[in-house]
């Protein structure tokens, strides 16, 4: 853009922020305020995203192109502002045009509020797919739920977790298009009516329901700089105005209200439980809420183009469950095309298996959702009994083709017997699906051979792997400036949109004057950190300390209790000064814990209170520091992970699906220091075994262990360090104010058989970083090895992950 026509786009933009902040706002221009100029900012630049948001929409409609819809009841986009920006390509114009009012974009950037509608993860893995979908101009849809409150705000009051609401669209947020021309009624409860049609068929009709009506939000979602421009669509419920007549009858209005007020409950409130769900009524009302509601829009669009028939739905439709939270979808799409579009079973249940494949997050047992036959019975009547017709027909194939395989049968079953009729969602998800996939190669490893093995012996074929990703737009460019201009300054900047060109950085990894550089961006971004940590917690911290992050959801098997071992074993040696040397470090934890998890809880409090005693003695200085950054979001997390040094992925082997905090943390250069598992494999694979701080048992020696023989008292007993440590934790050394405060930790380590395995791998964890401090003090290797972490990220690009995921199982191409 030439100057005369960059000054014309500044002037045009800074019109247009006056003229919202005067007629969309409705508030007095002058003198510029942050708050008004923010939102004034934020619709000039949807007025420029909208446009192109058409007419990719209609480029959809003129190609008849198949469609991808991303089933997903959590996304976690961040904030939208910056992105949006970037994606426009007009950052300068933008910090221009701003600070011609005497403001500063980055200062405007932090009014907006996260959109919290996810857990962890899972939901941020959704909007890193949704982005590389809109770059890789995949023609596709998020689907999923506007909740009114999002994962609960986070503070630490005397150690301890307190969650508040988050009441995210208070102000309301310029970036949520509600589309009230677009709503659906969706039925529950009532009742399964069975009559014959006028060919004499038994057909069923679901009757005497309650409904609620949902409404589409659509947020957009740009490629970058592509012109390519999707969107999310979010179900918001909205009540019927017709009154329950036996409100009405009794003249109660209040109650005929109150029932109304609460069919909107549905989109209240998303559920923050990050790998465990809660059996609870209202979350399998929202699960069905926004899978009858995205299929009522599915079905609108197919319509559009008046398909003679349904064969050709699948070649129309792709629909991704993102994990089994949209499940039921299976039981819906049967009800539509035999109750409502008479297709014959068979039909229907063959296009349904062409339409669905289904993502798994998790393999453990208590992630994995069952839903009580009397529950679905009674909300979902007719889908029970098309539950129960699947099940029919398929142990009816088991059974022939493996007759008298009662086990197999019953372990094959979508209802589990145990514990008082379940159905096993999972079950559903891969009976209904054509494709199954994990999200890294061990997780889909142990899918095949454990968890699913029986089904991958029934369906050879069905389960495969897509590794997930990250986005580059947002986990480099955006969070790390200045270190995307030096790579930009060597390579160019065509990895914004291939990540693979990152290789050409490796040329420069022994490069003096290339590390000189890269070390200066580390050390500012460090810099940046410390200013915002002592912002925000009045805490001081030295940016020439080794910065160990360990920031994720509070959870046993990503074993936060291992790295408080450690740092209390770096502390006693620090005041016995049993160390000649010690290389100070500041060792930074963040993340939530589900409210319901009290252990979790309490792995937060001992961090504070290790914390406190750590950072308030005077025998450790700066040689130790460990800081808690309460309400740990996407925002905080584009903060904290370029400043990294040290990245912590040493969950138990086997029990993080994948993790992606892993790859955002060594696109930015950061050293790993992890277990075998998830993703960390196959980070190490492409970062090569010099560049990884590998330690701990695998996931065959975790699944020996499990199988007998392990026992944590006797490493207790036999490693003093660990010993001492563990000793001061259960005697009140960090709680005297309630000495047992920690017992429960404790015993979870010695008395219940420590099923993390966190003494296990204690040993080998404190000797590899030890390792980690001995690399750090020589700057030109630990930058070697940085350069080469970032250089051989390239795999990791959530674009590499769609893809797949488009060449392998949507079988959709990019629109050209
Ligand atoms: N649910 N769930 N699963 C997770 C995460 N907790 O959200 O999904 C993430 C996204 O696939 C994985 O990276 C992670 O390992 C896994 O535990």
């Amino acid at each position: 853009m030439t100057a005369p026509e960059s000054n014309q786009s500044v002037e045009s933009l800074k019109d247009d922020i006056q003229r919202h902040v005067a007629l969309t706002l409705g508030s007095d221009p002058f003198p510029p305020r942050k708050g008004r100029y923010y939102l004034g900012l934020c619709y000039s630049v949807r007025d420029r995203l909208l446009g192109q948001w058409l007419e990719t929409q209609r480029s959809y409609y003129d190609s008849i192109t198949k469609r991808v819809y991303y089933m997903s009841l959590e996304f976690l986009p961040g904030r939208f502002l910056m992105n949006y920006i970037q994606a426009l390509g007009m950052e300068e114009e933008c910090r221009e045009a701003v600070r011609d009012f005497g403001l500063d974009l980055d200062e405007l950037l932090e009014e907006e509020w996260n959109p919290g509608l996810g857990n962890g993860g899972l939901g941020r893995l959704a909007s890193c797919y949704m982005d590389s979908m809109a770059t890789c101009r995949i023609p596709g849809y998020g689907y999923g739920i506007l909740y009114d409150y999002g994962i609960f705000y986070q503070t630490i009051v005397n150690g301890y977790q307190h969650e508040g609401a988050d009441n995210w669209l208070r102000q309301d947020s310029p970036w949520v298009l509600r589309r009230g021309h677009f709503m659906f009624l969706i039925n529950f409860y009532g009742r399964s009516e069975a009559y014959e049609d006028s060919a004499g068929h038994e057909r069923f009709r679901w009757v005497d329901t309650e409904s609620v009506m949902a409404m589409a939000c659509d947020i957009m979602v740009p490629g970058h700089q592509n012109g390519h421009v999707t969107n999310m669509r979010l179900w918001k419920a909205i009540s019927t105005r017709d009154f329950e007549l036996e409100h009405f009858n009794r003249g109660d209005y209040i109650g005929a209200v109150q029932s109304k007020v609460e069919s909107e409950n549905i989109s209240k409130v998303l559920y923050p439980n990050d790998t465990s769900p809660r059996g609870k009524e209202l979350r399998l009302r929202q699960q069905y809420f926004f899978v009858a509601a995205t299929f009522q829009d599915i079905l609108r669009r197919f319509r559009k183009n008046n398909y003679s028939s349904f064969d050709c739905f699948p070649d129309q439709v792709a629909v991704q469950l993102n994990d089994t939270h949209p499940a039921i979808s299976i039981a819906e799409l049967m009800r539509i095309l035999v109750d409502e579009e008479s297709l014959t079973w068979e039909t229907a249940w063959t296009i349904c298996q062409k339409t669905f494949s289904y993502t798994n997050h998790t393999v453990l047992p208590e992630a994995l959702e069952t839903w009580s036959v009397e529950l679905i019975g009674r909300m979902l009547p007719r889908h029970l009994q098309i539950i129960f017709e699947i099940n029919r027909r398929f142990l009816d194939d088991v059974g022939k083709r493996f007759p008298g395989r009662v086990d197999l049968l019953r372990s094959l079953s979508l209802i589990a017997e145990d514990n008082g009729k379940q159905v096993r969602m999972a079950h559903l998800a891969i009976i209904g699906s054509h494709t199954v996939n994990g999200v890294a190669e061990l997780h889909s490893k142990i899918l095949k051979t454990r968890l699913f093995k029986d089904f991958d012996n029934l369906y050879p074929g069905k389960f495969t792997n897509v590794t997930n990703g990250i986005t580059p737009r947002r986990w480099l460019m955006q969070a790390n400036p200045a270190l995307s201009e030096l790579i930009g300054s060597v390579i160019g900047d065509e990895w914004i949109h291939d990540l693979s060109h990152l290789s050409e950085l490796a040329a420069y990894a022994d490069d003096p004057e290339f590390q000189q550089r890269w070390q200066e961006v580390r050390k500012r971004n460090k810099k940046l950190l410390a200013r915002y940590v002592l912002r925000k917690l009045g805490v001081g911290i030295n940016p020439a300390t080794l910065f160990d992050m360990h920031i994720k959801r509070i959870h046993e098997y990503k074993r936060q209790i291992l790295n408080v071992l450690h740092v209390i074993t770096l502390y006693n040696r620090i005041r016995s000064g049993s160390v000649a040397h010690h290389v100070p470090r500041t060792l930074f934890f963040a993340g939530k814990a589900a409210p319901g998890y009290m252990q979790a809880k309490l792995i937060i409090k001992l961090i504070n209170a290790v914390g406190q005693a750590v950072n308030g003695d005077p025998a450790v200085g700066n040689d130790l520091r460990v800081v808690f950054l309460p309400n740990y979001c996407v925002s905080q997390a584009e903060k904290l992970i370029p400043a990294a040094d040290l990245s912590e992925q040493i969950s138990t082997a086997g029990m993080e699906a994948s993790g992606t905090g892993n790859m955002k943390f060594a696109l930015n250069g950061a050293l790993t220091i992890g277990t075998l598992d998830g993703a960390n494999i196959e980070i190490r694979e492409v970062v090569g075994e010099d560049n990884f701080f590998l330690f701990g048992h695998t996931e065959e020696d975790v699944h020996r262990l499990h199988s007998g023989g392990y026992d944590p008292v006797q490493i207790y007993e036999s490693n003093i360090e660990l010993k001492k440590a563990l000793d001061m934790i259960s005697t009140g050394f960090f709680s005297p104010e309630a000495p047992g405060l920690f017992r429960p930790i404790v015993d979870s380590l010695l008395a219940h058989g420590d099923y993390y395995l966190v003494l296990a791998d204690y040993a080998k964890y404190v000797a590899e970083q030890a390792r980690v401090s001995k690399c750090y003090e020589d700057p030109a290797l630990w930058t070697r090895m940085s350069i080469l972490n970032t250089a051989n990220m390239g795999k990791f690009s959530s674009d590499r992950s769609i893809m797949e995921y488009a060449r392998n199982i949507w079988k959709v191409s990019p629109l050209t």
